[in-house]
């Protein structure tokens, strides 16, 4: 057996989500079946300092020969870096995917991708013109999980698929949690609110439902109507958003979808899946549900009309250290054992990198700049606009 391919990881910014995925990218791509690749961190950057970078470097357990840098801009100039994993919030996305791609850095971008489709469509240009590797960081397309669900549909099990519904519920309290107004979450400054922050996954189960499982050819960009509820406090980021999505299709066939998202309430109330699925796929011959969250969910349902109903369960991979979560609030549900499951969109970013792919089939370029159109467009609906200096497309602008 040849040795695995070695892929060496940057990390822009030190945050909880670059913390997450940074443990789930040094656990042994062998337990989770995979002997073809190896991840390595060779560098970290925070813009809080070289001191913040080293700390997060020990803290995660890179190597010690992995290099801090107390600058962007410094350490996109690092030879040793094949990609770069940009962990800032949404606000920057598009600066500091900029400032990679001309660079020459791959890069691997956490959702949502940019604040808006014309951001998008430059990245996915530059990275064209640049010859590089880039990818929107939804980490739950590449579980196994959702290669299911994807397998389920285009098998045709569920006959023709008619309406699917998804809902993303965080079940924070803004005002208790947030109260200053100045977490990513609600700040209009770095993009924030419902709709991109958590809206993106009840978006991601409509798509990769009814349009990442249509050949290419055949897929069309939906009509949307839409409400959003704007967070009174900080009045320029939303806390609910309701979606209408209809996905033109032949033969009178087209597709409905309503995607809900909200700070406030939750999927899963009491985080024992009681409220049920959070995502329906309704097709004429049965349906498939999906519990949540919708983000990382562990659990599918599968009800056909001339079958047995079919529950399967998707533990990730470990070992994890069942510690806790991301987003700030300490609402930990990372089973004990089990890694988060950050590393199937690491192993996704690095078998392109190995095989020259520079965008990926399970995500592309294009369903990324639609979904951001979506995005877009629901906020027009809803009067929201974000401050100029973080809608724009000009690069370079100091944030
Ligand atoms: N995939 C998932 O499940 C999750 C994804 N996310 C996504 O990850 C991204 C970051 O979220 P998260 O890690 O929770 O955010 P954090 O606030 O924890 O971290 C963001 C980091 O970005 C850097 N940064 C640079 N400029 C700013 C600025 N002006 N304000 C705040 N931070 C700044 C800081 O790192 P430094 O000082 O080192 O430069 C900061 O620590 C978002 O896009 C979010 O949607 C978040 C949670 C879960
Ligand atoms: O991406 C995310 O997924 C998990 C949520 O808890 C988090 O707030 C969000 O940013």
């Amino acid at each position: 057996m040849s040795a695995p391919k070695v892929i060496r990881w940057g990390i822009l910014a030190t945050g909880g989500i670059a913390q997450t995925f940074s443990r789930d990218l040094l656990l042994d791509p062998k337990t989770r079946g995979v002997t073809s690749i190896k991840h390595i961190i060779v560098a970290a950057a925070s813009s809080s300092g070289q001191a913040r970078a080293t700390q997060f470097l020990k803290d995660v357990g890179a190597a010690s020969t992995a290099k801090a840098y107390g600058s962007y801009e410094e350490f996109v100039k690092d030879p040793n870096v094949d990609i770069v994993y940009v962990s800032t919030p949404h606000s920057h996305h598009y600066q500091n995917t900029m400032l990679c791609l001309e660079a020459g850095k791959n890069a691997l971008v956490e959702k949502a991708f940019t604040v808006n489709a014309a951001q998008a469509k430059k990245l996915t240009e530059k990275a064209k013109e640049k010859n590089l590797f880039l990818m929107e960081a939804v980490w739950t397309r590449y579980f196994p999980l959702s290669h299911y669900v994807r397998d389920v549909i285009t098998s045709g099990k569920l006959g023709n698929v008619q309406l699917v519904t998804a809902d993303n519920g965080l079940c924070l309290d803004p005002e208790e949690t947030m109260a200053d107004g100045k977490h990513r979450m609600v700040n209009p400054d770095l993009a924030g609110g419902a709709l991109l922050d958590s809206g993106i996954y009840a978006l991601t189960w409509v798509f990769q439902t009814l349009y990442t499982t249509l050949p290419p050819a055949q897929r069309k960009a939906p009509s949307v109507s839409s409400a959003l509820k704007i967070y009174k406090p900080t009045g320029q980021a939303d806390e609910l958003a309701t979606m209408l999505l209809v996905f033109p299709r032949a033969e009178n066939k087209d597709v409905h979808a309503v995607a809900t998202t909200s700070i406030r309430y939750g999927s899963d109330p009491l985080g024992d899946l009681s409220a049920g699925p959070a995502c329906r796929v309704h097709g004429d011959k049965g349906e498939i549900q999906i519990f949540p969250p919708l983000y990382r969910p562990t659990k599918t349902r599968l009800i056909l009309r001339d079958g047995p109903i079919e529950d399967r369960e998707w533990p990730q991979p470990g070992p994890g250290k069942g510690s806790g979560w991301f987003n700030g609030f300490g609402d930990g549900i990372q089973p004990e054992g089990e890694g988060q499951g950050m590393f199937w969109e690491a192993d996704e970013a690095a078998y392109a990198l190995v095989e020259g792919r520079k965008e990926s089939p399970l995500l592309t370029w294009e369903e990324s700049v639609l979904i951001m159109e979506v995005m877009d467009e629901v906020r027009k609906q809803g009067g929201l606009r974000f401050p100029e200096k973080i809608e724009t497309t000009d690069f370079p602008v100091a944030l």
